[in-house]
């Protein structure tokens, strides 16, 4: 069975301020029966990574070049976010899609990168509002696992994450029909690519996870975790979707 995850994103928010609600969930949550991965911006990494050694939680980057180093300003590479304590590096966000113009083939390059460097690759994909009401998702969904996956992914190295963009930040979820239908489809995918590892990749939903809606999200069967952004910045928010994790996959 796929160890639940649940995963924060902090996105562009935090400063030294924030390390106390890392301080506040290792307390809350000694030995979780799921993964905890928190995703800070660079500037926290390595402070973040330093509070939460020895603890349950793991950390990562938001993003990575797909070079090794080099004259790239501003850019982080995998290698740097290993240095710096993280374990995980997220690709593919579709704000970084939108932001930086990112292709389905430079996700793939950044995901070779992170997994190159020892990090476990978490892939975002998600279709926008117009695509889902003119009937593309899973069209568009099933092009991004093409385009955006690496060869040689197992459950060990990567984590996909399933983002409707109209969900990100909205407040607003798909049904858990549509939740059901993408997920249920994204494992097909894998199982097709991957063989046996398909099945042991764990596919997160992601966009506007609360602690109100974590308890019906969990519940699907290929609903391995969450990848939240505004609910993981504070412990009173994070905290009950770990632990309603816990509870639907523990
Ligand atoms: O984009 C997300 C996580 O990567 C989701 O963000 P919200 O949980 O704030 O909707």
């Amino acid at each position: 069975m796929r160890r639940g995850l649940a995963a924060g994103n902090w996105k562009m928010n935090g400063t030294a301020a924030s390390l106390g609600e890392v301080e506040v969930l290792k307390t809350a949550h000694p030995a979780p029966a799921v993964d905890i991965l928190i995703c800070p911006p660079a500037t926290l990494l390595e402070r973040l990574s330093s509070v939460a050694s020895g603890s349950a939680i793991a950390t990562g980057g938001q993003d990575c070049h797909p070079e090794k180093a080099g004259a790239h300003t501003g850019d982080i590479a995998a290698g740097m976010i290993a240095d710096a304590g993280g374990s995980h590096a997220i690709v593919g966000h579709s704000e970084r899609r939108a932001d930086h113009h990112e292709t389905d083939a430079i996700v793939r390059a950044k995901a070779e990168a992170a997994l190159a460097a020892g990090l476990v690759a978490v892939i975002c994909l998600g279709e926008s509002l117009d695509q889902r009401e003119s009937d593309q998702t899973l069209d568009v969904i099933g092009a991004q696992l093409a385009g955006s996956l690496p060869d040689g992914l197992t459950g060990a190295n990567a984590v996909i994450a399933y983002e409707p963009i109209w969900a990100i930040g909205t407040g607003k979820i798909p049904t858990i029909e549509q939740i059901t239908e993408v997920h249920d489809f994204i494992r097909a995918e894998l199982v097709a690519r991957f063989g046996a590892e398909g099945e042991a990749i764990r596919v997160l939903y992601g966009g506007s996870v609360k602690p109100s809606n974590a308890a019906e999200i969990f519940a699907v069967a290929n609903v391995d975790g969450a990848l939240v952004g505004g609910a993981s910045l504070k412990a009173e928010d994070f905290s009950p979707i770990i632990a309603a994790l816990e509870t639907a996959k523990g």
